[in-house]
């Protein structure tokens, strides 16, 4: 059973690397979008980004859905922006992320942090406004990726993470947290 959690900026490719690792995985696919309140859709689709108080709510809600799944042992994957590190935190630990010292996690070791295997779609800013400038029908504004780009924080050590490197369009694995059997399996399929 895995945790997976595709993440980057608004057009990095979440929705659609996920949902095509999990068709070929046949694994369970949810996208983060889906779980938006409609005030958070209503201020992106103004240009206006959201803050950690607009996000922290959405956060725990996937944290939930991510916990229901792994208690009937079904592995899914998620397609979340998961910008900063504590909300990341929170997809992983839920309300404890919140409420500990922010050290404190990182304390526990693996226990937390491994649950979740985060997949960092990174790519230029150029490519992926490119590719924001082609997409049709979304309600994410094209300006706010600058404050996207500002907002992240990639993941980096303890965390448990693949780096997915755009420099072209073929996504390269750069760094495996973990070399391990499930990386191996998504190697193959990215
Ligand atoms: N590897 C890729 N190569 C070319 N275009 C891509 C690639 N990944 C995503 N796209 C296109 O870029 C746009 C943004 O992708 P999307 O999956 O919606 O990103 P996100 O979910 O991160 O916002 C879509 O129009 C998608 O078709
Ligand atoms: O945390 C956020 O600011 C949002 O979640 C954002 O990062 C996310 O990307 C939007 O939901 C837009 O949807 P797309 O990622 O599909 O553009």
């Amino acid at each position: 059973m895995v945790l997976l959690a595709v993440m980057g900026v608004s057009g990095s490719g979440k929705s659609t690397v996920g949902s095509h690792l999990a068709t070929k995985l046949g694994w369970k696919f949810y996208d983060a979008d889906d779980y938006h309140p409609t005030e958070n859709i209503q201020k992106m689709a103004q240009g206006i980004p959201l803050n950690d108080q607009d996000r922290i709510p959405w956060l725990w809600k996937l944290h939930n859905i991510l916990m229901r799944e792994e208690l009937a042992g079904q592995s899914v994957i998620l397609a979340c922006s998961a910008l900063k590190k504590m909300y990341r935190r929170i997809l992983v630990s839920g309300r404890d992320a919140v409420n500990s010292q922010s050290d404190h996690l990182e304390e526990q070791g693996d226990s937390a942090t491994g649950k979740v295997l985060f997949i960092y779609l990174d790519g230029p800013m150029e490519l992926i406004a490119s590719r924001l400038e082609k997409r049709r029908g979304h309600f994410m504004a094209r300006e706010l990726l600058q404050s996207q780009f500002e907002t992240l924080e990639p993941p980096s050590a303890p965390e448990n993470f693949i780096t997915a490197t755009e420099e072209t369009h073929r996504p390269k694995l750069s760094w495996f947290s973990k070399q391990n059997e499930q990386s191996s399996v998504l190697f193959h399929h990215l």
